[in-house]
């Protein structure tokens, strides 16, 4: 692993690593957030997932997260959100599919399956490797953005138990039937639809193997809301199911990080109070 940046910030230090993915066959970078308390003892990890087109920074320069998470103890993990430095066929071609738009599963389909394999690298390859390289502790939690939203939440529903908490920023909660998972799924996934519903929030709801609470905000200017986002969807399975879902609409916020900025300490201090952390008393170093 090897470091490429590394900035203090609010006490602690903001970093990117680039290292060798075995799942995803491609070297990936990175970027950690480690508190001021992970000098003293493990800390919690956040994963956060970004949308499309984003990379591992863009959560790190736009939200705006380092400085409660400097006070509340947590580090704060981002992902890329595809593999990198591969050249398949359109993979550079449009900004919703290939670079940039891994969506979070395993594809099946050639010649993504070789590479697009990014439900495995965050739920697997790059926790075990955050874990041998850095001071955190078992405890877990999981939020994103769009694209990212819905792999939070997909990560979280298929593995019960696995993460304190579980929160999402304008999440596609039923890509399955929305035009940007469709576009995804079938080239990923394939023609068969049947298949697409593992990776499908709404479907694994229905299906009800985890009862994990979810907390969602949708901006109502979002202007991808009633072509992509559909978060009433959610309500509907969550209501039918009786699955706890706390769905927030917020008034003239729309789909940018400005938004994910304004309500990110709402999300980190849940997610906090999940994970076991004291609260805000401690100050940064
Ligand atoms: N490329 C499309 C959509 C891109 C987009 O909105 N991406 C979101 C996630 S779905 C994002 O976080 N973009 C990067 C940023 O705002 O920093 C557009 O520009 O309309």
């Amino acid at each position: 692993m090897e470091l490429v940046a590394r900035q203090r910030s609010f006490g602690g230090w903001q970093s990117r690593y680039k290292h060798r993915s075995e799942v995803l066959n491609c070297d990936m970078i990175f970027a950690i957030y480690l508190p001021p308390q992970a000098e003293k003892g493990p800390v919690p990890v956040l994963w956060w997932l970004s949308g499309l087109t984003c990379n591992d920074e863009n959560f790190v320069t736009k939200a705006g997260a380092q400085r409660l998470a400097a006070r509340l103890g947590m580090a704060i993990v981002c992902p890329d959100t595809s593999p990198r430095g591969t050249d398949l066929p359109g993979e550079h071609e449009s900004y919703d599919f290939g670079s940039g738009a891994g969506f979070y599963v395993n594809a099946t389909e050639a010649p993504w399956a070789s590479h697009y394999r990014m439900y495995d690298y965050v739920v697997s390859e790059l926790p075990a490797l955050v874990r041998e390289h850095f001071p955190v502790s078992e405890r877990e939690a999981i939020s994103g953005h769009s694209m990212g939203g819905h792999g939070a939440l997909v990560c979280a529903l298929k593995n019960p138990g696995r993460y304190d908490s579980v929160s999402a920023f304008a999440p596609i909660v039923n890509p399955a039937d929305c035009d940007w998972g469709i576009k995804a799924f079938t080239g990923y996934l394939g023609e068969d639809r049947s298949a697409w519903l593992a990776w499908d929030t709404c479907a694994l709801v229905a299906e009800g193997k985890s009862r994990q609470p979810l907390l969602v905000d949708q901006g109502l200017a979002d202007n991808f809301l009633d072509s992509q986002l559909h978060p009433e969807r959610l309500e509907k399975v969550c209501a039918e199911h009786d699955h706890p879902l706390q769905l927030r609409r917020h008034e003239h916020y729309d789909h940018s990080y400005f938004f994910i900025a304004s309500l990110i300490d709402d999300h980190l201090r849940y997610h906090a109070r999940h994970l076991g952390l004291a609260g805000e008393a401690q100050q940064p170093a």
